[in-house]
């Protein structure tokens, strides 16, 4: 992990302040095509091309158990990660319908998943057969956590291999979100209900004991938000960790990278900690219904693309995004200028 993190380097903010200039002369008014503009010039700063390509895409979904999941926090088994692998490996899941209508190609990496994995073609890259219940103990021993980010740093670096230009990180795992809320709680100094939400779509009742569940283990395992890495393997995950490391390791390498919904943003966050300048490497795909995503945007001074209502995980709203990456790209790309096109600008009007 350390040394991916010496690799990142800050944005290229001249790439991106001459790629605002460039959009300007093209054949709209300044500043008309909104959100899009700034995607585009993030793609230029992140790139350091004032014609920037983002084709192929490539998605990575990382999948793991959590031992929380006995404390009864989530609407679904724990069996559920195992069955999502196998779903993911033969293509039906969501994700597997989303990529493939952009073109992207999935790894589904298992970092820690408590049963065996036997499905064709999914990584095995198992660190422990899930998390700790972090109620009783720390979730993960900080070697744990170290592995399980290294395995998030392969993953990306396997996709750059293939010629990776645009990074879709998704995650599977039930009680993710009872992690995620008890990390972001203590990075953000939020308080607990605030933040934790239905996730899978338990009751109310059960939100209840939830943030009961959360708050104990908070108090129990004491970390601090100046040590990012400390509260990722106290009370994080396998997957969150795979996830911050993938972060990482494509602003290292300078590879655009979508995030999607609440456990995606929290190790965004997580990621930014350790390393601010990763923030700006990272466009935020679309908001999700957890109400513990506005805190984590928040934290990232960061608006997402899409609002769909969606709440659903493995990458899913950040792949659904793309497309609009694909326009800010070729508008850049593409547009004709006012000059070239002879059309008459407004300073000449
Ligand atoms: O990405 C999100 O915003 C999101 C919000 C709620 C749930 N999920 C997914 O649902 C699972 C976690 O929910 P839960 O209730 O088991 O904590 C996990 O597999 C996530 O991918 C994902
Ligand atoms: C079926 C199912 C699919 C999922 N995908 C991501 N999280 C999930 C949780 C469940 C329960």
């Amino acid at each position: 992990m350390h040394a991916i993190i010496d690799h990142i380097q800050s944005v290229d903010l001249h790439a991106g302040e001459e790629a605002r200039r460039y959009l300007d002369t093209l054949t709209k008014p300044p500043g008309s095509l909104g959100a899009l503009e700034e995607l585009a010039a993030q793609l230029c700063a992140i790139t350091g091309e004032l014609k920037p390509s983002i084709t192929p895409p490539a998605v990575i979904v990382f999948a793991a158990d959590h031992g929380v999941a006995a404390e009864g926090v989530s609407a679904f088994p724990q069996a559920v990660t195992a069955q999502m692998v196998a779903n993911f490996a033969q293509g039906g899941a969501a994700i597997n319908v989303f990529a493939r209508q952009i073109g992207a190609r999935i790894e589904v990496v298992d970092v820690g998943v408590a049963s065996d994995i036997t499905a064709a073609g999914v990584v095995n890259a198992k660190v422990c057969r899930g998390t700790a219940n972090m109620v009783v103990a720390d979730a993960m021993q900080p070697e744990q956590a170290l592995e399980a980010v290294n395995v998030g740093v392969a993953a990306v670096e396997r996709a750059k291999k293939v010629g990776a230009k645009c990074i879709m990180v998704g995650e599977m795992g039930i009680a993710n979100t009872t992690a995620s809320s008890a990390m972001l709680a203590v990075l953000t100094g939020e308080s607990v209900a605030s933040l934790a939400g239905v996730g899978t779509g338990i009751h109310q009742q059960q939100l209840t004991h939830k943030v009961a569940v959360i708050e104990r283990a908070i108090a129990a395992r004491n970390a601090g938000p100046q040590a990012p890495l400390e509260v990722l393997a106290k009370l994080g995950g396998l997957e969150i960790a795979a996830m911050t490391g993938a972060y990482l390791a494509a602003a290292a390498h300078r590879l655009p990278t979508i995030v999607d919904g609440f456990i995606a943003t929290v190790a965004a966050l997580t990621a930014c900690r350790i390393c601010p300048a990763v923030r700006g490497y990272l466009i935020f795909g679309h908001r999700s219904q957890e109400p513990g995503h506005e805190v984590a945007l928040r934290a990232l001074d960061a608006k997402p693309l899409l609002d769909l209502g969606m709440r659903l995980g493995e990458g899913s709203g950040a792949v659904l995004a793309y497309p609009l990456l694909q326009s800010a790209a070729a508008m850049i790309a593409e547009m004709a200028t006012f000059d070239s096109a002879g059309v008459s600008d407004k300073a000449r009007a």
